[in-house]
């Protein structure tokens, strides 16, 4: 049996740092994180914490060159980071938590730069003409996460189908991706953002008007696009989900709960389309807890494995 050395305080208190931006930011994933093993834990926060540091850059409010600036830093954090020369006295304690994770689990730190090209996509307003197009983006901006987690949680040793795990991580991503995606379609329009394929728009009679305030002209069947794409983000989800039998049980309590979140996000647009032009459609935090507690008693993810794609 392999012992793990004790951390040192220095590394304590940067994954201290990570797990307060988790608790106090990840409003849907930390339901998920918090049912993991303490080590996987603290590696889930940094990973979160340095994902947050680049989306922020993203979705702030300074100009898109100097974003582009913010951005070029954070991958010279990471480039400190693979050649190992983070020091743990570091002033960032986000650099010295994701050093300490990366010996500590065999994390794909490649996955970050993706999430860094993800964001430029997004800093120089890239649009999409088609699912394809999209599909991309998501990979970068999630299906990398959900590659990055399953470093964290492994696989059962010898079990079958394994060596698909990352295909079935990656998936879970563009599933959240595309929720998230449809849940902040008002808030993205405001800010001039258009994510949804532009061949989509079309058919269901959306030609212009997006980034106008992002209301939808008239003749255009909103319903049917959302429910155009929550049917897509469904078949991704049942696919994803043949991740869970892979994982042991409290990581796939994890997984578990944080994509039940965003499925009944998921649920609740489907329900009321028109409801995601009103405000972010959110869950209340007792549905989340319900949904964490069913994920640690296996409940939702045996349910969910049964339920998932062939
Ligand atoms: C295997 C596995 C774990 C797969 C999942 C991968 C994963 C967590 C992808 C994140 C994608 C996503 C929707 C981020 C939004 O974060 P946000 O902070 O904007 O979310 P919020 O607004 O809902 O809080």
């Amino acid at each position: 049996m392999t012992t793990t050395p004790p951390l040192s305080p220095a590394v304590v208190a940067a994954y201290r740092y990570c797990e307060t931006v988790t608790g106090q930011q990840a409003r849907n994933f930390a339901w998920g994180i918090r049912l993991l093993p303490a080590g996987r834990r603290r590696a889930m926060s940094a990973l979160y914490a340095f994902s947050r540091r680049v989306d922020d850059i993203g979705d702030g409010a300074l100009e898109p060159a100097e974003k582009e600036a913010g951005l070029a830093r954070t991958r010279e954090v990471l480039e400190r980071v693979r050649a190992g020369e983070v020091a743990e006295d570091s002033t960032d304690p986000v650099a010295v938590a994701l050093a300490h994770t990366s010996r500590a689990f065999p994390v794909p730190l490649g996955a970050l730069d993706e999430l860094i090209d993800g964001v430029l996509m997004d800093v120089r307003g890239r649009q999409y003409e088609t699912w394809d197009d999209l599909r991309d983006y998501c990979r970068c901006v999630a299906g990398a996460i959900g590659r990055l987690s399953l470093g964290v949680f492994g696989t059962v040793p010898g079990v079958q189908g394994a060596e698909r795990a990352p295909e079935y991580a990656d998936t879970l991503g563009l599933a959240l991706q595309l929720t998230n995606i449809l849940r902040d379609v008002r808030e993205d329009a405001a800010a001039g953002r258009r994510y949804l394929p532009a061949e989509d728009l079309r058919k269901f009679g959306w030609e212009k008007g997006f980034a106008e305030g992002g209301t939808p002209p008239d003749g255009a069947d909103f319903d049917g696009l959302v429910r155009f794409e929550v049917r897509r983000a469904r078949e991704l989800f049942a696919s994803g989900f043949r991740l869970l039998p892979l994982l042991d049980r409290r990581s796939a309590a994890c997984v578990a709960a944080m994509a039940g979140i965003y499925r009944r996000l998921l649920d609740r647009i489907a329900e009321d389309p028109a409801a995601v032009l009103r405000g972010r459609v959110a869950l209340p935090a007792r549905q989340k807890a319900l949904v964490a507690l069913r994920g640690l008693s296996g409940t939702d993810g045996r349910r969910i494995a049964r339920t998932a794609a062939p």
